[in-house]
């Protein structure tokens, strides 16, 4: 039987990143960059006021404080959005974001100022100011956020909402981005029952793993959608799959039907739709059954077994490693944390185990692997935060023995660190 990673080689080896393409900023969260981009313009684009208060020549309140404020004239205003005015010799009216008056180095806060008289629409025409200034106080210089050649996105990098909001300031609305793979989830089994307000009858079950798969697989930033749940049928699975084969999926993943039972139907129904099977069983723990095959016009298949929590790591070590190759990321590299208690094992499988990470006052990851590791077990996901990986040659394991663990989501380790 392969390994996991003899296993993880082939499913990675069978995929190249998709072609990038320009989209517009609204639709860019959670998508990769498909191209390292940088500035090209100044942000701010303009000197601008930090204050409400009004423009001064700094050296005309050099030395000034409350007991020796200096009195000046006001001879203008620009709120934001105006027009950058000159400016005079006497002193401001500016509001923040406005742009500075060229002849003025320096704002002060209107809390900082005595308004001495008004004019008849209550704007300041003479004001006492009661502190010093310097060049440059309250104002923010162009181009002291971004200036062109900063970095704004590395290729392959996913982008959230801080790279949306760097890329609006400079007006970068069209990106090369890698799209994302679209997926499919097909449930099997006839014990299965979908709507949730059917009593179940003896012999039957709700059907966990698809709104599970379609929930994981949407944290991953991979839209996917319920293609539905075929009993144990070897035609109706073939009519499934010639219905998403018209629908351009990437990606089709299926729960049960993948083991030694009489009815698991799933590999021979691949191999008449004409799919290559690249790999079927790998040495672990849960999830064995693993299938991974393609389809002749190129969409990818994991058969992932029935049991739910091998169908979790299914999707976790064999789907989300695909699907950050096709998006063009990085493979994910694990976190170390010491196991909380000893762990043995008498099968010389790789097991991945529900478990919970802490960080201790010091920074060290502790991880501590959950009771109920059985694979029909959903109820220890609720204390679940990662997976700890006790690899093939750990059999007996000491408890503050380093292994690698990985969060929930590759995208979600500040969820627990
Ligand atoms: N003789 C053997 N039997 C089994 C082996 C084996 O090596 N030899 N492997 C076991 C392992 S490990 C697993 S995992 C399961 C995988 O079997 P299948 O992928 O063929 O899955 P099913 O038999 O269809 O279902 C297994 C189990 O999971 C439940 N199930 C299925 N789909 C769902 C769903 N959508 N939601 C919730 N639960 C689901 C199903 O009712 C079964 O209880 O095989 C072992 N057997
Ligand atoms: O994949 Mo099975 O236990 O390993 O449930």
């Amino acid at each position: 039987m392969l390994s996991y990673h003899e296993t993880l080689d082939i499913i990675l080896n069978a995929a190249t990143p998709r072609a990038p393409q320009k989209m517009a900023l609204d639709h860019l969260t959670g998508l990769v960059a498909g191209e390292t981009l940088t500035a090209d313009a100044l942000v701010p684009p303009f000197d601008n006021s930090a204050m409400d208060g009004f423009a001064v020549h700094s050296d005309q309140i050099a030395g000034t404080t409350r007991t020796h404020p200096v009195v000046l004239t006001v001879d203008g205003s620009t709120m934001a959005g105006d027009r950058p005015a000159t400016g005079q010799r006497g002193a401001w009216e500016i509001m923040t974001g406005a742009p500075v008056p060229k002849a003025y180095d320096a704002v002060i806060r209107i809390e900082d100022s005595v308004i001495l008289e008004q004019d008849d629409a209550g704007r300041p025409t003479r004001i006492a100011i009661t502190v010093s200034g310097f060049p440059g106080k309250n104002i923010r210089k162009a181009g002291t956020d971004f200036a062109p050649g900063d970095r704004l996105l590395d290729k392959g990098m996913r982008i959230g909402p801080p790279q949306i909001m760097a890329l609006a300031a400079l007006g970068q609305d069209q990106v090369s981005v890698i799209p994302a793979p679209r997926a499919a989830v097909i449930s099997t089994g006839k014990e299965l029952v979908d709507d949730m307000d059917q009593p179940l009858k003896p012999g039957q079950i709700h059907n966990s793993n698809a709104p599970y798969l379609l929930a994981g697989l949407r944290a991953h930033d991979c839209p996917a959608v319920n293609a539905g749940t075929i009993f144990d049928d070897p035609e109706k699975f073939d009519q499934k799959i010639n219905a998403l084969r018209q629908q351009d999926f990437d990606l089709i993943l299926s729960s049960g039907a993948v083991s030694m039972g009489r009815h698991d139907f799933i590999p021979d129904g691949l191999r008449r739709q004409g799919a290559e099977i690249l790999c079927h069983k790998a040495a672990i723990r849960p999830g064995k059954p693993i299938l991974f095959a393609r389809l002749p016009d190129g969409a990818f298949y994991f058969g992932l077994p029935g049991n739910p929590i091998a169908a979790a790591v299914g999707m976790r070590f064999f789907a989300y490693p695909l699907i950050r190759k096709l998006r063009g990321q990085r493979p994910e590299t694990p976190l170390i944390a010491r196991l909380k208690n000893a762990f043995t094992k008498e099968s010389p499988f790789r097991f991945f185990q529900k478990a919970r990470c802490h960080r201790d006052s010091e920074g060290q990851l502790h991880v501590e692997v959950l009771p109920g590791q059985e694979s029909y077990k959903i109820s220890p996901l609720l204390q679940q935060n990662c997976w700890a990986v006790i690899p093939e040659t750990g059999l007996n394991l000491r408890a503050g023995h380093l292994v690698d663990v990985y969060p929930l989501f590759p995208e979600s380790e500040g969820g627990f660190l």
